[in-house]
């Protein structure tokens, strides 16, 4: 670990974070930067929550958990009110909550609205990130550190710290991370140091080409595919500074009349699909990639129970 120590005194802290805020503020790009190369991503979850966790921050001193909440809305709806009913209690179950806010767009009232229901949550603390700092001059961001202070004092919301960072060019993104584990609880390390089963990646890895694969075609295969991974292998002879995973997966549809739109014309999509998806891996992974992908057709995989339990269902 190439951190700076923690003092002997300082005691070891680990809890859960989630980021809020209007869609486009950052949340995913400031998580990504946070979890860096130190990430173990994994689709496992805990006993003690019941939230997709989206990255793990490891420190020698902490190790912070960042959750994914469901994005809160001005409910219409009965089902609208029982999602942010959802939001709400997600809220009250993390350790801080980060609400992210672009330096570059003034508040609006999407960012009020999510600031009021924030006001409602009282126990959990609560930190102002100011994101995309990047994108404008020192004037700009001291009004909105200003507005940002300001409409903490209005909605009686007492920010632990407002901090600006971007994750794009790399400033400040420690901080965040020292400012956000400083108010987890102490505690033990929730998940195990840095090595992970290769289970979990591999189920990340499936999602992420299964993502890439229904790109623009979400309509015409709605739940029809499914991707299996099945091998992930370190290319052998490599020099160490330049390694290289093989990955070879499967897609499955369902029907023969699937594989066309999947393949494309003279395999163009398939081709995409399977670069899309590469660079997707690579930045989870933080290696090279090779990726060989193979489409199957598992005539109605979803009737068939055998065919379920092996693709993972
Ligand atoms: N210049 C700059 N752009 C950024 C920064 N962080 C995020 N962006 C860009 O802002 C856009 C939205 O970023 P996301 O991280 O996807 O935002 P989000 O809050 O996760 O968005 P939703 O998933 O829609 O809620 C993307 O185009 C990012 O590249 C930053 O620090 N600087």
């Amino acid at each position: 670990m190439s951190d700076t120590p923690s003092s002997p005194a300082a005691p070891y802290r680990s809890g859960f974070a989630c980021f809020v805020g209007r869609p486009n503020a950052g949340k995913s790009t400031l998580t990504n930067a946070l979890v860096g190369t130190k990430v173990a991503i994994t689709s496992d979850r805990p006993q003690t929550t019941r939230h997709t966790v989206r990255g793990i921050v490891h420190r020698p001193d902490a190790q912070l958990v960042l959750v994914d909440t469901p994005g809160l809305h001005k409910p219409r709806t009965l089902l609208g009110e029982r999602l942010n009913d959802l939001v709400r209690s997600t809220w009250a179950e993390v350790d801080v909550i980060g609400f992210c806010l672009p330096a570059d767009q003034k508040l609006g009232p999407g960012d009020k609205f999510i600031a009021k229901e924030l006001a409602e949550i009282k126990k959990t603390p609560k930190v102002a990130i100011v994101t995309k700092t990047d994108l404008v001059d020192s004037k700009r961001l001291a009004e909105q550190l200003i507005a940002i202070s300001q409409l903490g004092a209005e909605l009686g919301i007492e920010w632990a710290e407002i901090i600006p960072v971007s994750a794009v060019a790399d400033k400040q993104v420690g901080l965040v991370a020292e400012l956000l584990t400083k108010l987890l609880p102490k505690g033990q390390p929730l998940y195990p140091d840095g090595d992970l089963t290769d289970e979990p990646e591999q189920i990340m890895v499936a999602e992420l080409i299964r993502e890439a694969a229904l790109e623009g075609v979400r309509d015409e295969l709605p739940h029809s595919l499914a991707v299996v991974v099945e091998e992930m292998i370190p290319r052998e002879d490599r020099p160490a500074d330049r390694p290289l995973l093989d990955i070879h997966a499967n897609v499955y549809i369902e029907r023969q009349s699937q594989k066309a739109i999947v393949i494309g014309a003279k395999g163009a999509r398939l081709k995409h699909v399977g670069t899309t998806a590469r660079k997707h891996i690579e930045a989870l992974l933080g290696t090279p990639v090779y990726l060989d992908l193979h489409v199957k057709v598992a005539k109605d995989w979803q009737r068939d129970p055998k065919q379920l339990r092996k693709l993972g269902f």
